[in-house]
């Protein structure tokens, strides 16, 4: 299958330091391809990059064909690039369902008159995101907390719930930064099954994260990225024993040991 996110050649640099550098790969749809690398290694740089937050200094992006570079994000929303947030973007005073349905609505942006005046077609579009959203939340096992304030919910939760209202776009691809960033065993095996049932359904998921166990059980690629740039791509039976990998990550132990 034609890939729909290629990346080519796609870099950054702040000040004197190439924060990314040259770094190129692609997606497919239903794929899972996570990027990996010691901390500082350019890896949030690259999703930002790709995501419409930085502008690249160098290299292209193509979303489905089409060149994407610099694009800003709601546009790349609209052409259906969806992300999460490495730090949880909840409303956590509002309702687990009314986060889902705040999705629905960066999709519609509906008349805001006709909002306004709370016309006939306002409601139904509020009805549509209400019954969308309930759907979501039951594929993300949280249907039975719509009606709970977010701020309540376990972080595995809110976890899973920022996953659902990305879905609320409807994306092609999705981009999770750190889905299981501070979650216990079991939470990181719930987000585990539905990254790999949204995979399933077709999207093209693209990860950012540090648990290598789930990164090696979930990907079915693997990119790694040293200093900002490349250094192995691959399945992860192949990633875990290339030694430029190892030697990267047991550089980062020795240097930590140093401090
Ligand atoms: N806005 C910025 N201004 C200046 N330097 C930056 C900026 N963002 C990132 N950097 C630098 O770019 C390099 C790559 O950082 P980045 O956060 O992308 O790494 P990372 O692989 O995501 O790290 P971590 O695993 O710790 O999240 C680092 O040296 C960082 O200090």
């Amino acid at each position: 299958m034609s890939a729909l996110l290629t990346v080519e050649g796609l870099g950054i640099s702040f000040g004197g330091l190439k924060a990314v550098d040259e770094v190129g790969f692609a997606v497919r749809p239903g794929e899972i391809v996570s990027i990996i690398g010691p901390n500082g290694a350019g890896k949030t740089t690259l999703f930002n990059m790709i995501s419409g937050v930085y502008l690249p200094g160098r290299g292209r992006v193509t979303l489905n064909g089409e060149d994407v570079t610099g694009m800003e994000p709601h546009l790349l929303a609209a052409r259906g690039l969806s992300r999460t947030f490495q730090n949880l973007q909840i409303f956590q005073s509002m309702t687990v369902l009314e986060n889902v349905m705040a999705g629905f609505h960066l999709k519609e942006r509906g008349p805001v008159l006709a909002d306004l005046f709370n016309l006939p077609s306002s409601r139904r579009r509020a009805a549509e995101a209400a019954s969308g959203a309930i759907e979501l939340l039951a594929r993300v096992g949280l249907d039975k907390a719509a009606g709970r304030e977010a701020g309540n919910l376990s972080y595995g939760a809110l976890k899973r719930l920022e996953i659902a209202r990305a879905l609320a776009l409807s994306p092609r691809i999705l981009l999770l930064d750190e889905p299981a960033a501070g979650c216990n065993a079991v939470e990181t095996e719930e987000i585990d099954h539905l990254i790999a049932e949204v995979a399933r359904s077709g999207v093209a998921i693209l990860l950012v994260e540090h648990d290598m166990k789930m990164v090696m059980r979930i990907s079915n690629h693997v990119v790694v990225l040293d200093h900002g740039q490349k250094i192995a791509e691959g399945d992860p039976a192949k990633i875990s024993r290339d030694p430029a990998v190892i030697a990267a990550y047991l550089g980062t132990e020795a240097a930590d040991a140093e401090g």
